[in-house]
């Protein structure tokens, strides 16, 4: 760590501890030491270079100072490379600086459980990677800023605070964990459908909304307040409407006429016929809540090859192209490769279309990749159901999975459901062999997974887990670090051997996710934090510690955990000697007999 850093570190911990010197030499801040070849307490560095900070971790320390983030982030180096501040359950007061905004690459700010008052910076709209936000349990005052532009935000706790205003525009299409109940906030409450409970927004005595069975009043001001402006600019619109309209009729009737037909025959599956009416316009089909938002780029995409190839699945034999775009849609998340919609339609039948995003694969490659995946069938893989291609448009048609991913399991949002370690144990195994089998049938053909998280590990009726979206990240080696996958492999992805690094790829991701359910806490896109947490705590020598702690109170195997933990971090071995996915599986099924035959002997 370079002087600059450490001194602004040394500097910042003084104003944490209200001047307190750290209690002895081996816990570090000072300027006679490296944070990261000392390890000072409390800092997390980069495993591979052991250079670079990348946490700072003080979570109940006892710590009453304040947070001078001037001397954080105003620090190029540090606010280069630092991904987390955690100062939960401290003592720590004041307000927090707008240069907070200047560490750029934070991840997590988490500063639930403290003493900090007045208004939050609007700064923190800046912050664009973050993904967890904990501002809960203090006495922040003031309006709450807008992060709407903060699409890959998570969480959100600002319960008990002292809040007000009007609770602002947030994307909530990732965020799984919201919470500003016991504020003084006012105003309507934002439609989140049933994705977050009353408790949520309770305390507020000003708030109202459906969720709170409480009406909001209703907005007499708004025809009166119209003002000329306005006016004009809406009737700017409405006759840009209706010229557009008169466009597409116009288009529509030249093209009843001229019946094309370009759709190719297809060996593996039935294709509909060319679509001849609804993309013919721009762009997106968008009014409310509740309509389809695919967009066709182009007319001319729209009627070269705007086929819905519906694979040997009997579920949509009848499925049109049409019928997806007319069907209501709505967002159900947006990551990193694309944009999932669920689409409901009248039959009752229920869809979710990926939409994926900037895949440079040609049209052909992608046909006959999902042809190649078509054949591949394994009771714990969620198969596609149609696709549809065109060189600007990619959608994926998977059955809708009403109970949710492995991801929202584990997170706790299906509520007051236990998972106990036995069907973690079968969801690993299960997992494992589904992912041995793909990589069995398909390595010839280089498709890995490519994508392998607990998000795409999806549970279907039964709760059985099935892997979702196999085989939609093509790993080219031309292609740049931006689609590395998430769990911090790019540079093992830009090395040549790419086909065979894909599949290492997948048993490392598959090593995440034996660490997530062993740990019971989450890695979404941080696939190298919660490997190395993993790491420094085995080697601190404080394995069990490692373990979710309701794995412990339900008195799982201590044994049984060690193994499963133990294959786990030989798949997240950082140089490729990792396992082959068939060990993995002989280790896990290894664990599981003894598992059940524990059970078989129980009194
Ligand atoms: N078939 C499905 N049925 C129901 N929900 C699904 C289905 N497939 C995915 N999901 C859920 O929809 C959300 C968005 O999925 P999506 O795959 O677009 O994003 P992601 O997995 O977070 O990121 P990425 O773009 O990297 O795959 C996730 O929470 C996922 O678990």
């Amino acid at each position: 760590v370079d002087d600059g850093a450490r001194d602004s570190l040394v500097e910042f911990y003084k104003q944490l501890s209200n001047n307190n010197i750290p209690p002895d030499p081996s816990f570090g801040w000072n300027s006679t030491s490296d944070p990261c070849k000392n390890q000072w307490k409390g800092v997390i560095c980069d495993h591979n270079t052991n250079s670079v900070v990348k946490r700072i971790v003080f979570d109940n320390f006892s710590l009453s100072g304040f947070v001078n983030a001037s001397a954080l982030c105003n620090v190029q180096s540090l606010a280069a490379s630092l991904n987390v501040i955690n100062l939960i359950l401290n003592n720590i007061g004041g307000a927090i600086q707008a240069d907070i905004a200047n560490c750029k690459q934070l991840t997590r700010l988490l500063l639930g459980g403290n003493q900090f008052s007045g208004n939050l910076p609007g700064s923190l709209a800046m912050l664009g990677n973050l993904k967890q936000l904990d501002i809960s349990n203090n006495r922040f005052s003031g309006d709450l800023p807008g992060l709407s532009r903060i699409s890959g935000l998570r969480m959100f706790l600002a319960q008990k605070n002292q809040l007000t205003g009007e609770i602002p525009e947030f994307d909530f299409s990732n965020l799984v964990q919201f919470n500003v109940s016991n504020n003084f906030l006012k105003g309507p409450i934002p439609d989140v459908k049933d994705r977050f409970p009353a408790s949520c927004f309770l305390g507020n005595p000003e708030l109202c909304g459906d969720i709170l069975q409480k009406p909001c009043p209703r907005e007499k001001k708004k025809s009166k307040g119209v003002s000329k402006n306005q006016i004009l600019m809406y009737s700017g619109y409405i006759a840009l409407g209706l010229a557009i309209v008169a466009l597409i009729l116009c288009r529509l009737k030249k093209k009843k006429g001229e019946k094309v037909d370009s759709a190719s025959p297809n060996k593996v599956a039935s294709v509909d016929n060319v679509v001849d009416k609804p993309s013919v316009t721009s762009t997106e089909f968008k009014t409310e809540v509740s309509r389809s938002e695919f967009s066709i780029h182009s007319a001319e995409s729209a009627l070269a090859s705007s086929s819905l190839v519906v694979l040997t699945s009997p579920a949509v034999s009848d499925l049109k192209f049409e019928d997806l775009l007319r069907a209501p849609a709505e967002l159900i998340g947006r990551g990193k490769h694309g944009t999932l919609y669920k689409v409901i339609f009248e039959n009752g039948m229920v869809l979710a279309v990926k939409r994926i995003k900037d895949w440079t694969i040609s049209t052909d490659d992608f046909k006959q990749r999902m042809r190649r995946l078509d054949q591949a069938k394994h009771p714990n893989v969620l198969q596609a159901l149609a696709f549809y291609c065109s060189k600007h448009e990619k959608l994926l048609v998977y059955e809708y999975q009403l109970n949710g991913s492995l991801f929202s399991l584990l997170q706790g949002n299906r509520k007051g459901q236990k998972f106990e370690w036995a069907s973690r144990l079968v969801v690993a195994a299960k997992i494992a062999e589904a992912l041995a089998f793909m990589h069995q049938e398909l390595h010839s053909d280089g498709i890995a997974h490519g994508n392998l998280k607990s998000s795409n590990i999806m549970l279907k009726k039964n709760m059985e887990p099935c892997i979702s979206e196999y085989g939609l990240m093509v790993v080219d080696p031309q292609e740049s670090s931006s689609s590395a996958n998430v769990n911090g492999l790019k540079t093992m992805q830009q090395t040549k051997d790419n086909a065979s690094n894909a599949f290492k790829a997948d048993i490392y991701c598959f090593g995440v996710i034996l660490l997530e359910l062993l740990t019971g806490k989450l890695v979404q896109n941080e696939g190298v934090e919660l490997t190395s947490w993993v790491h420094s705590v085995v080697r601190e020598e404080w394995t069990v510690e490692v373990f979710d702690k309701s794995l412990i109170s339900e008195g799982a195997s201590e044994e049984r955990m060690l193994n499963l933990l133990q294959v786990a971090i030989k798949c997240v071995n950082h140089s490729q000697a990792r396992p082959s996915i068939n060990q993995v599986v002989a280790m896990i099924n290894t664990i599981k007999e003894e598992e059940d035959k524990s059970r078989v002997n129980e009194p």
